[in-house]
């Protein structure tokens, strides 16, 4: 009997101003991955046949196909290998429906890792919880404010656990490792185990959203790669910078759930020193974002911050969209910077699979 699923996994805002490497809110954009896993041959007959895989929708022209390349199918292919399971199952396709524009802080890529785990899982057959899916997502993505909302959606925050000092080794592993870009001809390498996940690295808290909040996403037409956005970062920040976020970033996590949402309480809860000051000679135009459009100047708005590593603007509101929305793309447009912008729900119901059909090959 072949198999065929579809996977769901919504796009994601991370920090929301004070919650840096903490915060994530699932978005209703997603990432759909239309699966077949067919009937397998018994072990003695012909070669495998590697995934095929086919992409529609946003950025999707420039996507490596190569399932020893893409990010969906070496993602899956390191879960796979974590479970001595050494090849994909033959003649799978897969084809990626994707509405998260890439590289523009709405979580591309967690949204890429948690589509690949899901994925290894199905293919493995392996029934993993939900707590082993993040760990594997971890072992990729490394921060977990993305991955974490787009596996368990709403309004989350997370936090790593203090592992021991034989997990934090295996934890921290070079990337190229975790993901080899490997061809099936690679030799030794080939065969063996990658490094191992640790177990329950994540830990989160989904916080209450008030319904009325939309979140208005205004997005810059230029990619911006989070490893450049965390590469101006400093590593060490002064007592009344961290101070300055942890104040607002406990209230914030309480004020989104109430309603109605105070503008007041919000609008300075959702300020940051730890990233946005960092990351304004990468995004023209964020210096006078920030401090121009306010809850007076526009009412309906309720704070307004960098999403994810940028450059997209992500501002929370209950009304006025069309009015707030304009004045962001009007001083992007005066820094030469085209935009798109939309207003998205929070999407409560994170990643999800579809068993679709059921067919006699
Ligand atoms: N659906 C996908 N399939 C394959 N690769 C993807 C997919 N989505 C994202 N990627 C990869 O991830 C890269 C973008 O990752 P990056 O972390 O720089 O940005 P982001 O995740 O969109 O932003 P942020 O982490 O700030 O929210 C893309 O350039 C592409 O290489
Ligand atoms: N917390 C991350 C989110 C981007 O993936 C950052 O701001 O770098």
């Amino acid at each position: 009997m072949s198999r065929s699923y579809k996977i769901h996994v919504p796009a994601t805002t991370a920090n929301v101003g004070p919650g840096f490497d903490v915060c994530g809110i699932a978005l209703s954009l997603s990432l759909t991955l239309a699966v077949t896993i067919p009937a397998q041959p018994s072990a003695s007959s012909s070669t495998p046949i590697l995934p095929v895989i086919t992409y529609a929708g946003l950025d999707s022209s420039n996507v490596p196909l190569d399932p020893y390349q893409n990010l969906l199918t070496r993602v899956a292919l390191y879960v796979l290998r974590s479970h001595d399971i050494h090849s994909f199952p033959s003649g799978v396709t897969i084809h990626a429906h994707n509405q998260i524009p890439f590289g523009r802080g709405l979580g591309s890529s967690g949204a890429a890792v948690i589509a690949g785990v899901l994925l290894g899982d199905l293919l493995g057959n392996l029934k993993l919880p939900r707590s082993r899916l993040l760990d594997f997502a971890l072992m990729v993505e490394r921060h977990p404010d993305n991955v974490t909302a787009a596996l368990v959606g709403g309004f989350v925050g997370s936090y790593l656990k203090e592992l021991s000092p034989e997990d934090t080794s295996a934890a921290s592993i070079p990337l190229a490792e975790v993901l080899p870009e490997y061809p099936p001809d690679a030799g030794p390498q080939w065969g063996m185990d990658p490094p191992r996940a640790p177990r329950d690295i994540g830990h989160y808290v989904k916080f209450g959203w008030a319904k009325e909040i939309k979140a208005i996403a205004v997005m810059p037409r230029f990619e911006l790669a989070t490893a450049k956005a965390r590469g101006v970062l400093p590593e060490t920040y002064s007592r009344k910078d961290m101070v300055f976020n942890l104040q607002r970033l406990a209230v914030l996590t309480t004020a989104l759930a109430r309603s109605p949402p105070d503008p007041d309480l919000i609008y300075e809860a959702m300020k940051d020193r730890i990233h946005q000051p960092y990351r304004m000679a990468l995004i023209p135009g964020l210096p006078e974002i920030l401090s121009t459009l306010t809850y007076t100047s526009h009412p309906g708005l309720l704070g307004i911050c960098l999403s994810g590593a940028g450059p997209t603007i992500l501002a929370l509101a209950t009304h006025n969209f069309d009015a707030i929305a304009a004045e962001i793309q009007r001083i992007f447009k005066k820094e030469g910077v085209e935009v798109d912008w939309e207003v998205l729900e929070v999407d409560e119901r994170g990643s999800w699979v579809e068993e679709i059909t059921n067919e006699t090959s």
